[in-house]
């Protein structure tokens, strides 16, 4: 099968900043996968390239097969940044009427009460964007992916901004869809929350991804989270 993601030997830097060097990734359908790696290790770089924002000085990277110079495959995916809320906080609609507006947009028709309930948001429906609590905010991010029904979700740290309840269940939330076929790819510094859940934990490190085996991630340096 092809896989999601398919990343060969990319090098990558900032001007004279070299970032990755010959990092090679492969995600397989229904993965949930979490890198994680030092401040400044090039995480937030390596996802800015799989979602097309920046272009490697060499490598490729194919997205469902397709090289994404060619296609960015937009349509299957979704992306949570780390600061999603912050943009959404400016956005001058209620939490129902956001989820409206996406819904028009991608020309769906769907009853909006089980997405509100799905990430919790069901009190908050009539509140302004700019009233709702960081957490509250990247669980609007989560709502817009679900109704999107993404077969990529790419996170870059997810449980930062959200009490241990709410990652519990948004963990749980991302295995489920994994199990139906979407692909997960996360960024954390809070393997905790996540380690439960994952199938793969792998670690940016000196330009390249190494894997961490499942029972010795518990163990790994703070530093490198
Ligand atoms: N636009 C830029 N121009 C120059 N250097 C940059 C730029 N963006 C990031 N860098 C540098 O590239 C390196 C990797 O940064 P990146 O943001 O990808 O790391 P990260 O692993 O996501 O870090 P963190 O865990 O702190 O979010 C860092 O040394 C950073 O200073």
């Amino acid at each position: 099968m092809v896989p999601v993601i398919s990343a060969e030997k990319i090098d990558f830097a900032y001007e004279s900043k070299t970032v990755l060097k010959q990092l090679c990734l492969t995600v397989k359908k229904g993965e949930l996968l979490t890198i994680i790696g030092a401040n400044g290790s090039g995480k937030s770089t390596l996802l800015n390239l799989l979602l097309g924002n920046l272009s490697p000085q060499s490598g490729t990277i194919e997205l469902f097969g397709d090289d994404i110079c060619k296609d960015r495959h937009y349509r299957d995916l979704a992306y949570i940044s780390q600061n999603s809320f912050s943009s959404y906080r400016n956005f001058p609609t209620t939490v129902k009427e956001a989820l409206k507006i996406h819904l028009a947009y991608l020309h769906k028709k769907v009853d909006l009460q089980p997405y509100l309930q799905q990430v919790d948001l069901v009190e908050q429906a009539n509140l302004q964007l700019s009233q709702l609590s960081g957490g509250q905010l990247q669980k609007v991010a989560l709502m817009l992916a679900l109704v999107k029904e993404a077969k990529l979700i790419i996170l870059d740290e997810p449980t930062a901004a959200i009490d241990r309840c709410f990652a519990k269940s948004l963990m749980q939330k991302l295995k489920e869809l994994t199990l139906q076929g979407c692909t997960v790819l996360l960024v954390t510094h809070n393997l905790t929350d996540v380690l439960e859940y994952t199938d793969r934990v792998l670690r940016l490190k000196n330009g390249s991804l190494q894997e961490v085996a499942l029972a010795k991630a518990q163990n790994v340096e703070e530093s490198d989270l």
